[in-house]
């Protein structure tokens, strides 16, 4: 496994990415308000097509990184000090988060942020509203509802009515109406019951199937790493290791800090 701090090993090298890397972080910094930088020399690539997790403990800084890649920093009070972000060979430092949006971006929120007075239905179209061709986003829905069918019987039912887990479905198939090149999953299975977690499991190698780029940010580590083509450890705002999923997997230290000493 790389233990340096950049990622040009795994995918491309410096910053003359391949057009196939999704989304390319390079050497960035971020600091909220006027304190020092939480985030420090950043690197990682996310290739077209592949599942990439980030791990790290609480505080870490993988939730900043996400903020910086979606372009919701601002929101925070929080600013890219240095460095650059790439969506599919574009520079979006600066970009606003909907112009990242129509260049492919979507995220599922951690927290469940759903409209709780609006029908699940109406949820769910609410992540296609960038979206044009009715057909298109019917057949979508359907698709949504194929993947959790407990989401299809509640269809008509207040989102704030739902159980948690629900909720949590319903955040991710908000997300997938958008039908994103990029799907950012910031803690898919916090919360949920383990059959519900294995469905989440699920629903991304489905999403990969499809074709779509996903950059997962997850607690359950093992699980994470199964199902991802590459890894990035963070550890006080730096980049610690990265690789493989499957040789992140078998690393003493990640054993050791998350997978409870043994490869899961
Ligand atoms: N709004 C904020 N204002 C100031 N500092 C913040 C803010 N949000 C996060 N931080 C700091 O930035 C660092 C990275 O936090 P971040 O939330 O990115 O970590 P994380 O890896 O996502 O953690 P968790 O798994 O707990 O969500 C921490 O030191 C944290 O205290």
């Amino acid at each position: 496994m790389s233990q340096t701090h950049t990622a040009s090993d795994l995918v491309g090298a410096g910053h003359n990415r391949p057009a196939s890397t999704a989304l390319a972080i390079n050497d960035l910094s971020v600091s909220y308000g006027a304190h020092a930088p939480v985030l420090h020399n950043v690197s990682l690539n996310v290739p077209d097509g592949s599942v990439v997790t980030l791990l790290g403990a609480n505080g870490a800084g993988k939730s900043t990184l996400v903020r910086a890649a979606t372009g919701l920093l601002d929101v925070h009070q929080a600013r890219v000090v240095s460095g650059s972000i790439l969506l599919y060979g574009q520079d979006v430092t600066a970009a606003s988060a909907s112009e990242r949006v129509r260049k492919g971006m979507s995220q599922a929120m951690e927290g469940r942020r759903i409209f709780t007075q609006l029908s699940v239905d109406d949820n769910l179209r609410a992540g296609a509203i960038t979206r044009r061709g009715g057909n298109q986003i019917r057949a979508d829905l359907e698709r949504v509802f194929d993947q959790f069918p407990e989401l299809r019987e509640r269809r008509s039912s207040k989102a704030g009515f739902l159980s948690g887990g629900q909720q949590q479905m319903l955040a991710i198939g908000r997300a997938l109406m958008a039908k994103p090149r990029l799907l950012i999953l910031d803690e898919p299975s916090l919360g949920l019951a383990p059959k519900l977690i294995e469905r989440v499991f699920e629903v991304v190698a489905d999403i990969k199937r499809s074709g779509t780029t996903v950059l997962l940010i997850e607690q359950n580590v093992a699980m994470a790493l199964e199902a991802s083509d590459l890894a990035y450890v963070f550890e006080s705002g730096a980049v610690v290791a990265s690789g493989p999923a499957a040789e992140v997997k078998n690393d003493e230290r990640v054993k050791a800090a998350y997978l409870g000493g043994h490869a899961g």
